[in-house]
């Protein structure tokens, strides 16, 4: 799983010498997201190592015992380090914020990159290539739908396994420019949809507008306010069915596979969750903000929790719609409450 630079990982045509001028070319931005394309994959391979082990050492974080909805396992753990000392050990002045407070040590630490990514260098603005390793903020989650795992593997169901997604989202002044989804469950391989801002989504072609309007929401984090905010959505003609689906990088990839809207009308959901979606999002003419229709901000020092809720809708949709039907004493209920944000 691991490698020991880009000749051993990157199997295409492109010989070492030319790669390696293509690398040294790129901009900081572009040797990021090449990097954390790879690493996302290798971190994948480490979560399914561990999940068919089925041994998931889960710890739990938050909590009374029978209440409790924030699950910590070894995969979480193990990815995590992977991905956080693999950026590291290529981009030394990169600020990384994590989920995951103690993670388990890894051998796998990947130095390898996607040369597609780098093919695109020469699309990227010139503001973006002039950004330096320390302007950045990388928000990783190791393991987006971690209680979707331990109901996989506690009832057998692999089904829900597509649901797992690995997140790097990178931000520049507070707002994301780029962002990595690996789903390492779907179909016999996974895949990896990746995205800068302005040079267009790839690993995935975005639906077309559709009839129907599902909205997606959470299975496992439900609460009377989710419950509220759909039934004004179905009550507009906003919401036709709805589609009960674990984590943030699963539901915004079933945006672009032709649902509506993704709406979390709840607290719970932080910034490692969304920061990568929203950029990826973004790149594909999406929108995703709280539930109010402001932007969510990823400054290193910002509040962690989204405590606005999540919204996000996919490219066709007028956000403001969606914006404007959800019911103003939910958006009081779910207030912004750090000025930084
Ligand atoms: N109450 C919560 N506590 C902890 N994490 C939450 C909570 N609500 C949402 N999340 C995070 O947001 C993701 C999307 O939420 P949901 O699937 O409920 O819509 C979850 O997979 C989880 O990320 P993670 O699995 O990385 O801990
Ligand atoms: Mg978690
Ligand atoms: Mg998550
Ligand atoms: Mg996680």
């Amino acid at each position: 799983m691991s490698s020991n630079g880009a000749e051993k990982s990157n199997k295409d045509q492109l010989g070492p010498g030319k790669l390696e001028e293509m690398w040294n070319r790129a901009a900081t931005i572009t040797k990021i997201v090449a990097s954390s394309v790879k690493i996302s994959e290798t971190a994948g391979g480490i979560i399914k190592s561990i999940l068919s082990s089925g041994d998931l050492k889960i710890v739990y974080k938050d909590g009374e015992v029978g209440k409790r909805t924030d699950p910590q396992t070894e995969a979480d753990r193990s990815a995590q380090y992977c991905i956080v000392n693999s950026l590291q050990s290529r981009f030394k002045n990169l600020q990384i914020i994590g989920e995951e407070d103690n993670t388990s040590v890894s051998p796998h630490i990947e130095t390898g990159y996607l040369s597609d990514v780098l093919k695109l260098d020469e699309r990227c603005a010139e503001s973006l290539r002039n950004i330096k390793e320390e302007e950045l903020v990388v928000w990783v989650d190791p393991l987006d739908g971690t209680s979707e795992v331990t109901q996989a593997v506690k009832n057998n169901n692999t089904a829900l396994l597509q649901q797992v997604t690995i997140l790097i989202g990178i931000a520049h002044k507070g707002r994301p420019i780029a962002g990595v989804i690996h789903q390492p469950y779907y179909k016999e391989n996974g895949r990896t949809i990746w995205a800068i801002q302005g040079c267009g989504v790839h690993g995935i072609k975005p639906a077309e507008a559709q009839q129907q309007k599902i909205v997606v929401t959470t299975r496992s984090h439900l609460s009377d306010t989710v419950v509220e905010a759909l039934t004004a959505l179905k009550e507009k003609g906003l919401a036709d069915s709805v589609e009960k689906v674990g984590g943030a990088g699963f539901k915004v990839l079933k945006l672009l596979e032709g649902c509506s809207a993704y709406v979390f009308a709840s607290a719970g959901c932080k910034k490692w969750d969304t920061c990568a979606v929203d950029a990826v999002l973004a790149a594909a003419g999406g929108t995703l903000t709280d539930i109010s229709g402001r932007s969510l901000l990823y400054h290193a020092d910002v509040q962690k929790n989204n405590t606005g809720g999540v919204l996000a809708t996919a490219p066709w949709i007028k956000h403001q719609d969606y914006v404007s039907s959800i019911p103003e004493n939910l958006k009081n209920q779910l207030p912004e409450f750090n000025p930084k944000r």
